[in-house]
């Protein structure tokens, strides 16, 4: 693989693609938003933590020592981006009459599932908000005289203290903020919360003590926080989903532009991060895939209907990360059969030992991968040069596998961790085991090798008689599907 560190960006900031130019030189420091985690997540969801994982393999890839941080938040957001509504969290315990702890336990653990089922790499750290409300309560605390101000409700950020609030939208405008609520005393429309007092009267699950009164923090405070804290101001890149690029993203960064101001560093310029990057939407027909909304798909059901996490990964690398990808059952078979053709080419390179892949039928093929990842995350067409490689005549083997396992890595496939039988998976409603198949099958393979074609038709008409379909000389080497 070429070690050319061509790689640009779009920075949502800038609107444009811009070359990656690193802070500390030779190393990526990496932000990403994490989930609410009060309630399982849906596909779209996961959407955005494949990008980032692959945002985070192509820094890798390009010879970039990596810290990527990605947060848990356990408190703090509201059902409302726009500064209105109760916290998510505090809503989901109380209608599951559940401790807020519980509620946040359980679904950290379902969407960290989630993340090792779609090959998402560890982060170098799972930041937790409430870990950090010490840290909240001090970055606050700096800014309070010169950026905040504070009202009955809690600690308002005066969003007219930092210059050009607003650019990462481009949309704040006072149409704009008609979403925005409607506090009395606020002095702007867009001034949000950075400390949210508990009312009189009214206790919460989770809150603590600070200068403005017992309360919790607000959520855009956190992941300011948090990613000074572990990475410093400024870090390189801040990632999250497009809704993100309104309301939570540029109140981080009037945040962040008040406190690099207070602390002397390169302000009012200074952002936190150099660039902010944004996975477009999941979208059903219906429309946005939403938590909120109720009913959404979770990556479980997929694999309860017999979809293997990996073609839903597939199905996201195929689309470009800003472009919006609408769900289909159709289309995730159709990525999920992709997948299975290259894992059957894979399989074939399994025992070889990787060599050097520089072979000059598969340069133009590792050239176009490297160009394509370096624009901008170009995984579609990452993904053809890489069908490209696997089905490249006369070469080397190990140039082969060499080639192929450096472009997985930044793909994240799992090529050769994942066997064509691992993808097959029995959808819950199916009342046949899978051994019961494989056992019926065997008995007709040896039928079939004894030419008694009696017996052979017989198991077939038996698996038929379970809802199994046997597929004699599938090109895909599908030896059975489930009707
Ligand atoms: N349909 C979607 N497609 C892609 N990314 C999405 C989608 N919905 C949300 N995201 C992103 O998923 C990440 C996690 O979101 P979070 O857990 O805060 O969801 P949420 O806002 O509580 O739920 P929802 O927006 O689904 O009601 C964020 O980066 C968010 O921008
Ligand atoms: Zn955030």
């Amino acid at each position: 693989m070429t070690d050319a560190p061509h790689l640009t960006l779009f920075n949502s900031l800038t609107r444009r693609l811009e070359p990656f130019e690193p802070v500390h030189p030779g190393e990526a420091r990496v932000y990403t938003c994490g989930p609410t985690v009060y309630n399982y997540p849906h596909i779209g969801n996961m959407r955005a933590y494949v990008f980032a994982d692959v945002l985070g393999r192509t820094l890798s890839h390009k010879g970039y020592k990596l810290t990527h941080v990605i947060n848990i938040t356990d408190v703090g957001h509201l059902t409302d981006d726009a500064d209105a509504g109760e916290d998510k969290m505090e809503k989901m315990a109380r209608a599951q009459a559940q401790s807020i702890w519980d509620i946040a336990a359980h679904y950290t653990h379902a969407y960290w599932a989630d993340i090792k089922a779609l090959n998402i790499r560890q982060p170098a750290r799972w930041s937790i908000a409430t870990d950090y409300v010490p840290q909240m309560i001090a970055f606050a605390e700096k800014i309070a005289a010169r950026h905040c101000y504070e009202l009955e409700s809690g600690l308002y950020f005066d969003v007219s203290t930092v210059s050009d609030y607003g650019r990462l939208a481009r949309a704040v405008t006072e149409e704009g903020e008609g979403r925005i609520e409607a506090v009395e005393g606020k002095r702007n429309a867009a001034d949000f919360a950075i400390w949210r007092k508990t009312p009189a009267g009214e206790t919460r699950q989770m809150e603590w003590d600070s200068p403005w009164g017992r309360g919790a923090p607000g959520w855009h405070l956190e992941c300011s926080v948090m990613s000074g804290d572990l990475l410093g101001f400024p870090f390189d890149i801040h990632t999250g989903g497009i809704d993100h690029r309104e309301i939570h993203h540029p109140n981080e960064i009037a945040q962040n532009q008040a406190f690099c101001c207070t602390n002397g560093l390169d302000a009012p310029a200074n952002s936190g991060a150099k660039i902010w990057m944004h996975n477009n939407f999941l979208v059903e027909r219906s429309g946005k895939m939403s938590k909120s909304s109720g009913e959404f798909l979770r990556l479980q059901l997929l694999i309860d209907r017999g979809y293997h996490p990996l073609g839903y990964r597939m199905m996201c690398l195929q689309a470009h990360y800003r472009s919006e990808l609408e769900f289909s059952w159709e289309g995730l078979a159709a990525a999920l059969v992709r997948l299975k053709r290259m894992i059957i080419v894979a399989e074939r390179l399994q025992d070889v030992e990787p060599g050097d892949p520089a072979h000059p039928k598969l340069a133009p093929m590792l050239e176009t991968f490297e160009k394509a990842i370096g624009d901008d995350l170009n995984t579609a067409i990452a993904l053809t040069a890489l069908e490209d490689v696997l089905g490249a005549k006369k070469v080397d083997p190990a140039a082969k596998r060499a080639a192929v396992e450096a472009m997985d890595a930044v793909l994240g496939l799992d090529l050769f961790g994942t066997s064509r039988a691992d993808l097959r998976l029995r959808p819950t409603t199916a009342s046949v085991q899978e051994r019961e198949i494989e056992d019926v099958l065997a008995r007709r393979r040896q039928a079939r090798a004894d030419k008694d074609f009696a017996t052979s038709d017989h198991l077939r008409d038996e698996l038929a008689g379970k809802g199994v379909e046997v597929m004699d000389g599938d090109s895909l080497g599908w030896e059975w599907k489930l009707g």
